[in-house]
């Protein structure tokens, strides 16, 4: 592990502590009772195999008033509803907890951890959004410099600093088709006889004597001597066209272009990290430029996980849906200008989860998960990685929607992996917050942050819950309505979407508050 990466990274549980959700109990070994009593933990404890507590005593012990929730493990039975008080241990949280507990309760088997952070007493706390951020950047590096040609170029960011070796203009030029002229000599009225022409595309090295003009075309180098040019409509041509006269006056260096003050040569054109955009592009082909240095663009794997979801085509079964986060994440990264990007879906299957993920990290730059990073029996994303020996650098973090977000990352090659919550819009706003700055460091970016712009609140807003909540809405003449539903699976209204509004937690904003967007 760099040393770099060390304090950041989560330790899983010890090795002996393997993933094995084959063996673990399913849903009705679980929760099914012994025969005459139904025994179910209040509170869900990682823990394998079944927790199988032996039979209660008959005649029933009288029954005791509950102990207060809090804190305690406590057993119940589902025919009398009375509460059997076990020792007064706070709920374990460790396995030397947990397994203390199966020694004063000798008829049950000492469990094993399944999953690392199941849940909230397990895990570590949720990480600020901004330190989830950080502690994601700090883990990223830029990929490699490659060449490519400058028509391949677009959203790439430039791996070197480039500096002017053509001056532009590259010579006086004329910016009008007129006559080049001494600026003195437009006063007069007297007509000056057109000596010669200087079309573009060609330097005639002519030179101009008072008292004459030289027909010229824009972009035509100019005359020695001249020092201005005079536009074509506003002089008269004599009928025989040899003579012009002037009927508005120039003035020295009006109507001309002088060398260099575009670009002059040894001029810093590009820093490391700029974009490459239509415009820069421009400039670089204006250097004779066909072949540019810039940072490799990450090979990106969109796995969308689920047995719920099905491909388009294919008729939906009750419990199915379609699967739309694919094409979500597909387009986001697609619109950085990553094109290596493949797609895959995996089932609900730990042993397909960690088979797929052990070839992608070998394969891939970044691997970006949607679904399977919660808490539920079916989530593969933490487990699989387990096996597989990668440590989370982060999971979980106090952002609505969005709070199981998983980040890992591989030590040798290194592959970054983002388990993004499933709901679709919990993956497409972590994946703006999270991803999107994590794919532009990869790719040579300094500059992460998404564009922000100023707005009014066309309505209050408010914000009850403990995590800071990204609200989406339109931007509609400086003012931002919330689109649609504002929950993690509400897709319409994130459709309609151009913009969001972070909400920090308890806060309540009133109608017409000034607010900043982020316009993704
Ligand atoms: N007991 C708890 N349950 C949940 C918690 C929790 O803290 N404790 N967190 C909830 C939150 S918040 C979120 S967000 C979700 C995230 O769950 P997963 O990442 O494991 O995602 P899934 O369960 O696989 O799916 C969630 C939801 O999204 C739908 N989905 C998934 N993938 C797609 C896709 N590709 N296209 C369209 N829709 C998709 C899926 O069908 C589910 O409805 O966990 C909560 N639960
Ligand atoms: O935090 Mo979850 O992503 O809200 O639905």
């Amino acid at each position: 592990m760099p040393s770099s990466l060390a304090p950041h990274f989560i330790p899983f549980p010890p090795a002996d502590s393997k993933p094995n959700s084959k063996s673990l109990p399913n849903a009705s070994t679980h929760s099914s009772p012994p025969t005459s009593s139904k025994v179910t933990h209040k509170k869900a404890i990682p823990c394998s195999p079944p927790v199988k507590p032996s039979a209660p005593p008959w005649p029933p012990p009288k029954p005791m008033e509950p102990e207060p929730a809090a804190n305690h493990l406590r057993w119940t039975t589902s025919s009398t509803g009375a509460v059997f008080p076990v020792p007064q241990l706070r709920i374990p949280s460790t396995p030397s907890q947990i397994y203390l507990l199966c020694k004063i309760r000798s008829s049950i088997p000492p469990p094993k951890f399944r999953q690392p952070f199941r849940d909230d007493r397990t895990s570590p706390a949720m990480l600020e959004i901004e330190t989830a951020l950080a502690r994601i950047l700090d883990s990223v590096s830029p990929l490699d410099p490659i060449r490519v040609p400058l028509t391949s170029a677009l959203h790439h960011f430039a791996a070197r600093a480039l500096h002017a070796t053509v001056a532009l203009p590259g010579f006086d030029n004329s910016a009008m088709d007129g006559y080049a002229v001494f600026a003195a000599d437009t006063t007069t009225t007297s007509p000056l006889p057109i000596i010669a022409e200087q079309p573009a595309g060609t330097s005639k090295n002519l030179t101009l004597n008072s008292g004459t003009a030289i027909r010229i075309f824009t972009g035509a180098p100019m005359p020695e001597g001249a020092d201005a040019v005079i536009m074509q409509e506003d002089v008269d041509l004599s009928p025989d066209k040899t003579h012009i006269q002037c009927r508005e006056p120039v003035v020295s260096g009006e109507n001309l272009r002088r060398t260099g003050t575009d670009i002059c040569l040894g001029q810093q054109l590009l820093k490391p990290g700029d974009a490459l955009t239509p415009t820069r592009l421009a400039l670089l082909a204006s250097q004779g430029l066909n072949e540019i240095s810039v940072i490799r663009p990450p090979r990106v794997a969109i796995i969308t996980t689920g047995d719920e979801l099905i491909p388009a085509g294919q008729p939906l079964l009750p419990g199915q849906l379609y699967n739309s986060n694919g094409i979500l994440l597909q387009s986001l990264v697609a619109q950085l200008g990553i094109s290596a990007i493949s797609t895959h879906h995996l089932p609900d299957d730990l042993d397909q989860t960690i088979s797929a993920l052990r070839e992608l990290t070998g394969t891939h730059d970044f691997l970006i998960l949607s679904g399977g990073v919660s808490v539920g029996d079916h989530d593969h994303i933490k487990p699989a990685l387990q096996s597989l020996g990668i440590l989370p650098n982060l999971w979980r973090v106090k952002i609505k929607p969005g709070k199981p977000l998983l980040h890992a990352r591989t030590e040798t090659n290194p592959c970054q992996i983002f388990g993004l919550p499933g709901n679709p819009v919990s993956s497409y706003v972590t994946y703006q917050i999270f991803v999107r700055p994590a794919l532009l460091k990869s790719m040579g970016s300094f500059q992460f942050e998404l564009p922000t712009v100023p707005a009014t609140l066309n309505q209050a807003v408010d914000n009850p819950g403990d995590r800071p909540h990204y609200l989406r809405g339109t931007l509609q003449q400086n003012t931002f309505i919330p689109t649609g539903v504002q929950q993690s699976h509400a897709l319409f209204g994130l459709s309609q979407a151009n913009a969001m509004l972070r909400l920090e937690a308890n806060q309540s904003l009133a109608a017409g508050t000034n607010v900043i967007l982020l316009v993704p």
